[in-house]
């Protein structure tokens, strides 16, 4: 390399990459558990400053719940699909904007409610007739309403409780907020996209914190050619090893030693583990010393929801051009919907989600049940519905890898719960959505939180060693940042 080029590199990256190579002390080592993007991004950061960095991943591929599918000839995220904040505080729109990907914008709200507008629903009645937009428009604003309302049911109750007990307060005092008929089955459908948002039944969700979360602003946007392009760049170069599942970490006072399920020992300066909640919710790793009891009940304390897509591939397009295709009913349990990608990507493919308890029900199925089910929803709108090509069900809530989709906050969650699952352990960090400091739940915080991981690893290791970071490193997209002059991001729908 030109030694000028060196000495730019070093600049832009502002990593102790040269500090390292002029001592010639070996650089420290790291271990990082879960090859998602948390985990992928930690490893990102450890390798750009010049660590001998190793990622250890249970399955057999990248990215844990961020799976883009490519089985039906064009990408399907069976995961994670839309960027929450298409906005360049987004810390993912560098990276998205240098790889070129488009962003397709269901909605322009910052909510945690609405990632599709309200107009580009069409909603079917449980015998086939489609609901009249006038009552889907009236009953949205109806349900803003109820929401808003339960900020007071909050500030009136010093005890959380949970958005469902909030909602039955409200329309016991306003019984002019109550839906009759239809528009009773209409309400139930916003429930139960309310419900998608946190993978939970409205009974779990905390009313104390639903809407506290800082949603970035640009409003909500799907991926379109997937997220597994943002996998792939990140994970560039660096040494993962796949099917490689850990079941014990031990924590000594210089290194810490992690055990794989072939029984195989890897030892190193430091771990950072970013499996999902679940995983650890589940006693599947075993921690030597044992984790203290206020990080046990960290992990108990914070929810994981469950959400499942069952994608459909048809060979021709039988249903209008619009977003989201619903059922209502009248439980938000029986409501049901679908997103159509072929709005978004001009591919035949409509995508069934469901969440919180139903998504755990549907697991109980075969998958072709499961598909049985989801036609028979489709054909109550479209009775001459061909049936797919092709299908694809996921199973997060019992994927031994995950134990679930992503964390929400349960009812009367302590404060510092977040805290407690970030806080490091010796030489032990903790990456991942769930510890995220403003975003859990999402792609983009579980990046953060894997930066964050790796940023405070590496303060502790150079301590170690008795030297001081010159400078924070800069994460590679930050880099690609420098080095990218500010193109927009590309937004097919504005
Ligand atoms: C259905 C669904 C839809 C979603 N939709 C969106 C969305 O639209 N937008 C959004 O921003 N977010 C969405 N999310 C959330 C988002 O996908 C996650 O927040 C994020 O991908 C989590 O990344 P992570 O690295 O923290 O965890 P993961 O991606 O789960 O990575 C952890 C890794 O650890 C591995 N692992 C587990 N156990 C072990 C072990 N013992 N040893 C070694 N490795 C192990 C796993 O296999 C996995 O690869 C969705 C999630 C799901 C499931």
């Amino acid at each position: 390399m030109d030694p000028k080029d060196l000495f730019s590199a070093n600049l832009l990256d502002g990593t102790i990459t040269s500090h390292i190579q002029r001592q010639r002390i070996p650089p420290p080592s790291v271990i990082v558990i879960g090859a998602g993007i948390s985990g992928i991004a930690a490893a990102r950061s450890l390798y750009d400053a010049s660590f001998n960095v190793t990622v250890l991943e249970s399955r057999d591929r990248l990215g844990g719940r961020i799976h883009t599918d490519y089985s039906f000839g064009c990408p399907v995220d069976m995961g994670a699909s839309w960027l929450h904040g298409v906005c360049n505080e987004n810390p993912l729109a560098p990276l998205i904007r240098g790889l070129g990907l488009t962003l397709y914008r269901t909605s322009g709200d910052d909510s945690v409610l609405y990632d599709h507008d309200l107009e580009s629903y069409t909603l079917f009645s449980k015998d086939g007739h489609q609901v009249p937009q006038q009552i889907v428009m009236e009953v949205g604003d109806t349900f803003k309403r109820i929401l808003a309302e339960t900020g007071k049911v909050r500030d009136e109750h010093p005890d959380d409780m949970s958005v469902l007990q909030a909602i039955s307060i409200v329309l016991d005092r306003h019984p002019e907020l109550r839906q009759q008929g239809l528009a009773h089955e209409v309400l139930q459908w916003y429930i139960c996209r309310m419900e998608a948002w946190f993978a939970a039944d409205a009974d779990m969700i905390s009313l104390k914190t639903w809407d506290q979360e800082h949603v970035l602003s640009g409003g909500h946007g799907l991926m379109v050619q997937g997220y597994g392009p943002v996998i792939k760049s990140l994970a560039k170069d660096i040494d993962i090893r796949l099917n490689h599942r850990v079941t014990k970490i031990s924590n000594g006072y210089n290194k810490v030693m992690v055990t794989v399920e072939d029984g195989r020992n890897l030892v190193a300066d430091a771990v950072i583990v970013t499996v999902p909640l679940g995983i650890l919710k589940a006693n599947l790793i075993e921690f030597e010393p044992k984790l203290p009891d206020w990080k046990v009940a960290a992990i108990s304390d914070l929810g994981v929801g469950n959400e499942n897509k069952i994608a459909l591939r048809f060979d021709r397009v039988f249903w209008p051009n619009v977003e989201l295709l619903g059922v209502v009913a009248p439980t938000s349990y029986a409501c049901g919907y679908f997103l159509n990608l072929h709005k978004a990507t001009g591919h035949p493919v409509l995508v069934y989600m469901a969440a919180g308890r139903f998504a755990y029900d549907l697991e109980k199925l075969s998958d072709e049940a499961v598909v049985k089910f989801v036609m028979l929803q489709l054909k109550k709108m479209f009775p001459d519905a061909a049936e797919p090509v092709q299908y694809l069900v996921s199973h997060w809530g019992t994927d031994p890898n995950t134990l679930g989709c992503y964390s929400y906050d349960l009812v009367g969650k302590p404060d510092d719960v977040y805290d407690r699952l970030r806080a490091p352990l010796g030489n032990l960090f903790f990456g991942g959505e769930a510890v995220s400091l403003e975003h859990q739940g999402s792609v983009h915080g579980a990046y953060s939180a894997g930066v964050m991981a790796a940023e405070s690893c590496q303060r502790h290791l150079l301590h170690k060693q008795g030297r001081m970071m010159e400078k924070l490193p800069l994460v590679a997209s930050v880099r690609h940042e420098m080095l990218e002059t500010l193109i927009p991001l590309q937004i097919s729908r504005m």
